[in-house]
């Protein structure tokens, strides 16, 4: 697969897709120091929990862990299992506003959840996906922040089968949005070769469909 971007700095205007959908790469959002006490307390403070998931009518418990955040108690459900969301730690707030501000000339948007995924070393991954859930809503915009280990995350066209990878570093900010979750599939490839900790934030807005309103 073609690698998405090398060593010039990214211009996150350019589409990183070749067609169906956008991906934008901001390059770091954290000078590392910043980034390393990001890392450290997210590790420490968030309540990590191994995800479940229904494949074939049973429940498998994951080896990574997640944790899912919102400004209400959001009753998500994917791969068949249904998670409540806990409240904002201030950490995850002041994160949340500065991956806002960053994107706003593109994408100016209020995030109001966030799914954690902790994955202890490259054995542990994510499978092929798309974040196309009825509460993301069509033309969903996500952003997604890492912390730790660089690793690969690749992207997989629905019907043509055309990737494209990149490699997502300590600090760095992407966005996915327009038809992306539509067409395409994402997944975080597992490596032998790495050895520490990385933990992801994805930023989503979150609709309900309740009484209120
Ligand atoms: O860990 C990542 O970079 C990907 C996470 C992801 O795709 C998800 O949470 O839906
Ligand atoms: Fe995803």
């Amino acid at each position: 697969m073609p690698w998405l971007f090398d060593l010039a700095p990214p211009d996150p205007a350019a589409n990183l897709l070749p067609c169906d959908g956008i991906v934008n790469d901001y390059g770091p959002l954290f000078a590392p120091p910043e980034a390393d006490a990001h890392l450290a307390a997210l590790l420490a403070h968030t309540p990590w929990r191994h995800d479940e998931v229904v494949i074939h009518g049973r429940r498998i418990t994951t080896a990574r862990q997640v944790a899912w955040v919102g400004d209400a108690a959001f009753a998500y459900t994917y791969s068949g299992v249904t998670r409540t969301a806990t409240p904002w730690s201030a950490t995850l707030l002041a994160i949340k506003r500065q991956v806002e501000a960053a994107i706003a000339p593109i994408s100016p948007i209020v995030f109001n959840s966030c799914l954690l995924n902790l994955y202890r070393d490259g054995s542990q991954g994510m499978a092929w996906h798309s974040d196309d859930e009825k509460e993301l809503g069509p033309e969903t915009v996500i952003a997604s922040l890492s912390f730790g280990a660089a690793r690969t995350f690749a992207f997989r066209h629905k019907r043509s089968g055309e990737k494209r990878k990149m490699l997502l570093q300590h600090g760095q900010l992407i966005v996915m949005r327009g038809a992306t979750q539509s067409h395409w599939q994402h997944a975080l490839m597992k490596s032998a070769r790495v050895h520490a900790p990385r933990v992801n934030l994805t930023f989503r807005t979150f609709r309900t469909f309740g009484a209120a309103g």
